[in-house]
């Protein structure tokens, strides 16, 4: 891989932290061996993608970080997913109810809970016990401005959260995900359910949000991925065939099998 770090020349850039580390990672669904051998670096506040052709273990892998394959059986992890700098923990290792408190996740369709817009929100702190309501208040808000969704709708907070727009419902759930505070953010292809211009509303608060959160994104357009990302991995066949800046894989690949990707001659 190119060293990360000479693309961060700027002096008054802080340096690169690695968050997470996925270390020799397989994935079974059954006897389907469906990621072989991943290893990552994500970095903290930059956004990463994924990408690569249809089946090639995107999501598979974006849902090992908060454990969603516990949630049927037969599934299997081998190896190791880090978190943190100092004594780092397992997510793989971990209690699965308090990985999905640190690891947020953002759908392809927007679902928010059938409940109000504020309830949505201050769902997962009630599920932490919280209830206390200057606290409750203090974090819908919070959050919702962090969406950019405060303004358009601090004056129906008790309306049901069904009743936005896909793209108000899409950052009412990037709002719920912010809520927890989060170490990391998982977005599945969050604008392949929207409108050009909610897509764009979205791909905004992408940029907006990793000063205050790490994001890994998975998407099919790789337009997206090069406006938004700080760092690509290429999958192909559950494997990470390139990981590097962003630029470097759309610019320049170091494999052939990324350069055909990007450049459309396969997927
Ligand atoms: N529940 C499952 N059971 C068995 N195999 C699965 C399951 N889900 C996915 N797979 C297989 O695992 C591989 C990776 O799938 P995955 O959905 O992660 O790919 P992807 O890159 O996200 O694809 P897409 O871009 O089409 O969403 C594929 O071969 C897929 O058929």
């Amino acid at each position: 891989m190119v060293n990360p770090n000479d693309s961060v020349t700027s002096t008054t850039n802080p340096p690169l932290q690695t968050l997470a580390e996925v270390r020799n990672l397989n994935f079974y669904y059954g006897n389907k061996l469906a990621l072989k051998s991943i290893n990552l670096l994500v970095y903290e506040k930059k956004v990463t993608a994924l990408i690569g052709p249809s089946g090639c273990g995107k999501t598979t892998l974006l849902r090992c970080f908060n454990r969603m394959h516990d949630l049927y059986p037969g599934n299997r992890y081998e190896g190791d997913i880090l978190l943190g700098h100092e004594s780092p923990r397992n997510l793989l290792k971990m209690d699965a109810i308090e990985v999905r408190m640190q690891i947020g996740m953002v759908f392809q369709k927007p679902n928010p809970f059938p409940k109000s817009i504020y309830d949505n929100i201050a769902y997962g702190l009630r599920v932490r016990g919280i209830n206390n309501r200057a606290v409750l208040d203090e974090v819908v808000e919070r959050s919702l401005r962090s969406a950019a969704l405060w303004d358009e709708v601090k004056d129906r907070l008790k309306e049901s959260g069904t009743a936005l727009s896909g793209g108000q419902q899409q950052r009412l759930c990037i709002a719920r995900a912010l809520a927890t505070d989060p170490a990391i953010i998982l977005f599945d292809e969050p604008t392949s359910a929207l409108d050009p211009i909610a897509t764009v509303s979205i791909e905004e608060l992408i940029t907006e949000l990793k000063h205050q959160v790490t994001i890994l994104i998975v998407t099919h357009n790789m337009q997206q991925a090069s406006r938004v990302s700080e760092y690509t991995a290429f999958m192909y066949l559950g494997e990470i065939v390139e990981y590097n800046p962003t630029a470097v894989i759309f610019n320049n690949p170091q494999e052939q099998k990324t350069a055909d990707y990007v450049s459309g001659r396969f997927g």
